[in-house]
């Protein structure tokens, strides 16, 4: 679905509960803290009002501020946070969401995810979840999920869960399309988010296959990778600290990639790790 929203278009996508996601927004991984101002300012004049943060990327009290000085509304905002894996456990995760919203300078979350599964303690991640459902059933996060989870933890999540999780935060670019964990989100009802969609700034910029279409289209090799994630049915949110490429970014909504072109795109798959 697409949307005017004043002046910016943008697509949506739903979770179970009904609440909607923006298909695009920032991404805040190693922003430094004094880049934060510039670079929150310049996603919300670009148009982006999704920002994906994290408790360990160790700048949402610079990212809150930013908000608070900024001429946005809260209810137009998407936030997302992630509980990190030193603050697993039931208390530990109720007491870092309070940490993360009062650096973020906010009353509640739009989704709010596990970043992590503890593979050797997948126990400790189950509490974890029950906290989640708690900040839930509180009204303090309007969505819950997590990120990095395989089928297997997901369905050990869905024996035990009262509420399931509706998001589920992965690498994902044309050298790691992941198909098979794709569509098994999808049939579950949870909704994929990509993260690295351009690979972490790695290889995926340069290809080939990309380049040609992108000339096709006379847009960037970035913009037609961004428009492939949305057209194949990924929230993502980039990250850029430079002004032109926040924009370039966000100008993919005036042109749609044909099929084969994402058969082309999806068929560079080599399950290829590229964040590092
Ligand atoms: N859940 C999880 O475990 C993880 C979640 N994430 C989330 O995903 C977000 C995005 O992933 P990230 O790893 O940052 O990688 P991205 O795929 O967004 O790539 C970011 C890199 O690409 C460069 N870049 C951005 N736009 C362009 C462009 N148009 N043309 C050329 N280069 C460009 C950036 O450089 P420059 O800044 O210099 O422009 C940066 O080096 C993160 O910020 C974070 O929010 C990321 C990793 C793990
Ligand atoms: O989101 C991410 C980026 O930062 C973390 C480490 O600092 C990663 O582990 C994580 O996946």
């Amino acid at each position: 679905m697409t949307q005017e929203n004043g002046e910016i278009c943008m697509e949506y996508k739903e979770f179970s509960n009904g609440v909607s996601i923006p298909m695009l927004g920032f991404g805040t991984y190693k922003i430094d803290n004094a880049d934060v101002p510039a670079a929150i300012q310049g996603a919300l004049d670009a148009g982006y009002r999704h920002f994906d943060c994290a408790h360990i990327y160790g700048n949402e009290a610079a990212i809150g501020e930013a908000f608070e000085k900024a001429d946005v509304k809260r209810e137009d905002l998407f936030i997302t946070s992630k509980v990190w894996n030193a603050d697993q456990g039931y208390d530990k995760t109720l007491k870092a969401f309070e940490q993360t919203i009062k650096d973020l300078q906010m009353d509640y979350l739009d989704l709010y995810l596990i970043h992590w599964p503890n593979e050797e303690d997948f126990d400790l991640t189950l509490d974890t979840w029950k906290a989640m459902e708690t900040l839930y059933k509180q009204g303090k996060v309007k969505a819950i999920g997590v990120s990095n989870f395989s089928e297997d933890q997901l369905k050990k999540v869905f024996a035990m869960c009262k509420v399931k999780p509706m998001v589920n935060q992965i690498e994902r670019h044309p050298y790691k399309v992941q198909a098979e964990l794709g569509k098994f989100d999808e049939d579950n009802g949870i909704v994929n988010e990509g993260y690295s969609p351009i690979g972490h700034g790695h290889l995926i910029l340069e290809d080939e296959t990309i380049n040609k279409i992108a000339k096709n289209h006379h847009k960037t090799a970035a913009q037609v990778v961004l428009r492939w994630h949305i057209d194949t049915g990924f929230v993502v949110f980039p990250k850029s600290s430079k002004v032109a490429r926040v924009k370039e970014n966000f100008d993919i909504f005036d042109f749609n990639l044909d099929e084969d072109e994402i058969k082309a795109i999806s068929a560079l798959d080599q399950d290829k790790h590229l964040n590092y």
